[in-house]
């Protein structure tokens, strides 16, 4: 037996899924189990561990006496659960895929070595809330499990062909291309696997696919998809810009900071307290750490947000409850970048897909946003199945009154399946 283990540290939670190789060409590797540690970022975490032959869950839902404080301890948390379970071999596991958010000029998975970690250890001042807690991932996996090859996947690799205008910031060109200063977007994984789902969904070739995608979850983020691949992406140079997210402000002008506190000089130094691999300014700490759902409403929990926001009058008038104000500025946002694309896209876009911790869960954000680009061709809201999707099958499902417009869809994303299938479909390269 051939396992394959599939890790993805997002900037609040851990995702682990572990696979069978399935030795017939073409197909996807089968799921032994998944376990996910989430709330990492606002303690008590919670772990989950779920055998795919089985619908019973192991739980912690009130994990404050376990040791959980960042990724490294939610890994080793996993891996004292699975040696638990006798009916896994971890000697089996051949291959463990890690979620890379950064990786700078690689466009292509890379196997861990001294040289490759290196390199994304120097990108972790990009990365701040990611690159560092995968780091100390791979490495724990590295010692727990010697005898497996890890690899690194990059979530940056899906827009590596994005037009040089749209990945071009205005300002000096030689300090630019020799700081690699420019747009890299990211939730690359996620991307790749909802080309992948909603293609096949729609019956068409990926190569002829025009999609607005959203992956909507701790780190949120659009794309516009023209033809099998991503044209603009809101994310840039770090998962900072674009969209605000749990603990990140989204695009800002550039200058606040230098307003944001009376000593400003201090806030660009170097803040001694941060664990040595997260290597961020104080600016950069508020910006990515402090700011976003948290600074706004006092919780990181989205759907905490929605309940407690009042949704039920026009947005402008009932902004003194944060919540409510938190729910309309993510709205507001979401819906500059979809009206942007969709003219990037010229008006021919196959869908709008609904992806992500947030966007999958909230049917109050999936309403806004269809309300407000229904005039664009967009399928109205099907409230019957918009209310009852957490018990609907599938991976992508309608959510739109389809009458042979652009459809409205939600795609459980799967970034752990997408790493699989491709380490599955190249075994022969890895092995090597
Ligand atoms: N019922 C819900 N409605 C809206 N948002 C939710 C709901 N349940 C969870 N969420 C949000 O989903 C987020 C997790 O999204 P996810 O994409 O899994 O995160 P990550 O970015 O760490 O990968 C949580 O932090 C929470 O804000
Ligand atoms: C890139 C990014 O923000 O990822 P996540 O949403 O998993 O934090
Ligand atoms: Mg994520």
């Amino acid at each position: 037996m051939s396992l394959i283990l599939a890790v993805n540290a997002g900037s609040s939670s851990l995702k682990i899924s572990l696979y069978q190789r399935v030795r017939q060409e073409a197909k996807a590797p089968s799921l032994v189990l998944t376990s996910s540690i989430s709330s990492i970022l606002s303690p008590p975490a919670q772990f989950k561990f779920i055998h795919a032959s089985t619908t019973t869950a192991v739980k912690h839902s009130n994990t404050a006496e376990l040791p959980i404080h960042d990724h490294e301890t939610a890994f080793d948390h996993f891996l004292d659960h699975l040696k638990t379970d006798t009916s896994i071999d971890s000697g089996e596991i051949k291959h463990i895929c890690h979620r890379v958010v950064h990786g700078g000029d690689y466009t292509d998975p890379v196997s861990i070595s001294e040289e490759t970690y290196h390199h994304i250890e120097k990108l972790s001042d990009l990365a701040p809330l990611h690159n560092g807690p995968a780091l100390s991932v791979i490495k724990a996996s590295i010692k727990a499990l010697p005898n497996a090859r890890s690899i690194a996947f990059f979530d940056s690799a899906f827009h590596k062909d994005l037009p040089r205008h749209v990945s071009t910031y205005a300002i000096d060109q030689g300090i630019a291309k020799e700081r690699g200063l420019r747009k890299y977007g990211f939730h690359g994984l996620s991307y790749a696997f909802i080309k992948r789902v909603v293609a096949q969904h729609l019956h068409k070739d990926r190569g002829a696919l025009n999609i607005i995608a959203m992956h909507i979850g701790s780190g949120a983020s659009v794309c516009a998809i023209r033809a099998g691949q991503s044209i603009d992406v809101s994310m840039g140079l770090t998962p900072l810009s674009g969209l605000p997210g749990a603990t990140r402000a989204g695009d800002v002008d550039a200058s606040l900071i230098f307003h944001y506190a009376s000593q400003s000089p201090s806030l660009m130094s170097h803040n001694p307290s941060l664990s040595k691999e997260v290597h961020v300014t104080q600016a950069e700490d508020i910006l990515n750490s402090q700011a976003g759902w948290k600074a706004l409403t006092g919780t990181t929990d989205f759907g905490e947000i929605t309940k407690k926001a009042d949704l039920s009058a026009p947005s402008s008038f009932t902004q003194d409850n944060p919540c409510t104000l938190a729910f309309h500025i993510l709205v507001d946002r979401i819906l500059h970048y979809v009206g942007a694309y969709h003219l990037a896209l010229r008006g021919r876009v196959d869908a709008i897909v609904f992806a992500g911790g947030v966007a999958e869960q909230s049917e109050e954000l999936r309403r806004a946003i269809a309300e407000a680009v229904n005039h664009l061709g967009y399928a109205a809201i099907d409230e019957r199945v918009n209310k009852t999707l957490d018990n609907r099958e599938g991976i992508v499902i309608n959510i739109g009154k389809y009458d042979g417009g652009k459809r409205m869809l939600v795609c459980r994303t799967d970034e752990q399946l997408e790493m699989a299938r491709e380490c599955s479909s190249a075994e022969e390269f890895w092995n090597a």
